[in-house]
């Protein structure tokens, strides 16, 4: 069995396939490393031949990560580094180095599906743009604060703002205005997501006309993904680039 992992700012994505390429057995989305550690720990039959991550945390952090899944499961880790240029596609950061590591994967993975032209939106702590041409230069993307971020900005910097989660998510149903806090914030920051994804799709369409695809991915793409009938979702986005990055042969 492969665990696969996919450490962001906020969350830790993980899954369990069986051999390489296959439908994940087992996955999740926890917030610490204890709480993986357990949470695959308490998996019937779970046997690891290999692990492979992307991390877009602290280098000391990730490899705390490493150890603890070493000495908890005795697995050999992978971990994804920074390229220039791979499956044809070419980093366009002026450092490569510096690109987010789960930008990277994310492209690597919407540049294989579509084949061609491509714009890939990231919506986790940040909610991030990137643009692939159809010859697989990377022109570059976009980052702004995601969902998690521009809530919590108001709640902390602001005296009134105050609501519990229950109301957060009763607040999603439609966005008309709001009438209450949790509706007026919730709403308005749902709405500055898609105000986000619309510009986007406006510079790709100047860039590439219709000819290209557009993909949602990261924990809140279910937010905007109305304002674009025409993309595709793909929740396991990065993983698709974590298997290209980190082949286990
Ligand atoms: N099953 C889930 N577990 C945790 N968070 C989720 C889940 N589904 C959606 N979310 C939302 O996704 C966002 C985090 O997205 P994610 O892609 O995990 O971020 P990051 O990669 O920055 O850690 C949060 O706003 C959270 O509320
Ligand atoms: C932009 C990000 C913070 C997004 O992280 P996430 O929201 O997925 O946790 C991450 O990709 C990152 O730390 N990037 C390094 C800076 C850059 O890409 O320019
Ligand atoms: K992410």
């Amino acid at each position: 069995m492969i665990l696969e992992l996919d450490c962001g700012n906020s969350f830790i994505k993980w899954r369990v396939l069986e051999s390489d390429q296959a439908k994940a057995c087992a996955e999740g989305v926890v917030g610490s490393d204890l709480a993986l550690i357990e949470s695959l720990a308490a998996l019937p039959g779970l046997s690891l031949a290999r692990c492979r991550l992307v991390s877009v945390r602290a280098s000391e952090e990730t490899n705390k990560l490493v150890e603890a899944l070493q000495g908890a499961f005795g697995v050999v880790v992978s971990c994804a580094v920074p390229a220039r240029e791979m499956a044809g596609v070419r980093n366009g950061y002026q450092d490569f180095e510096r690109l987010g590591l789960d930008r990277w994967l994310a492209m690597l993975g919407g540049f294989k599906l579509a084949s061609g032209a491509c714009l890939v939106l990231d919506f986790g702590t940040a909610a991030t743009a990137d643009f692939i041409a159809a010859d697989g230069q990377h022109l570059g993307g976009f980052i702004c604060p995601g969902m998690p971020l521009m809530r919590n900005q108001l709640r902390t910097h602001t005296r009134k703002i105050r609501y519990d989660d229950a109301a957060a998510e009763r607040a999603l149903e439609r966005l008309s205005p709001g009438r209450t806090t949790a509706e007026a914030v919730e709403r308005g920051c749902t709405l500055m997501l898609r105000g986000f994804v619309l510009t986007q799709l406006e510079l790709a369409r100047s860039y590439w006309g219709d000819d290209f695809t557009v993909f949602l991915t990261g924990g809140d793409a279910d937010l905007v993904s109305d304002a674009v009938p025409q993309a595709r979702l793909i929740p396991d986005l990065v993983f698709v680039g974590l298997a290209m990055a980190c082949p286990l042969s």
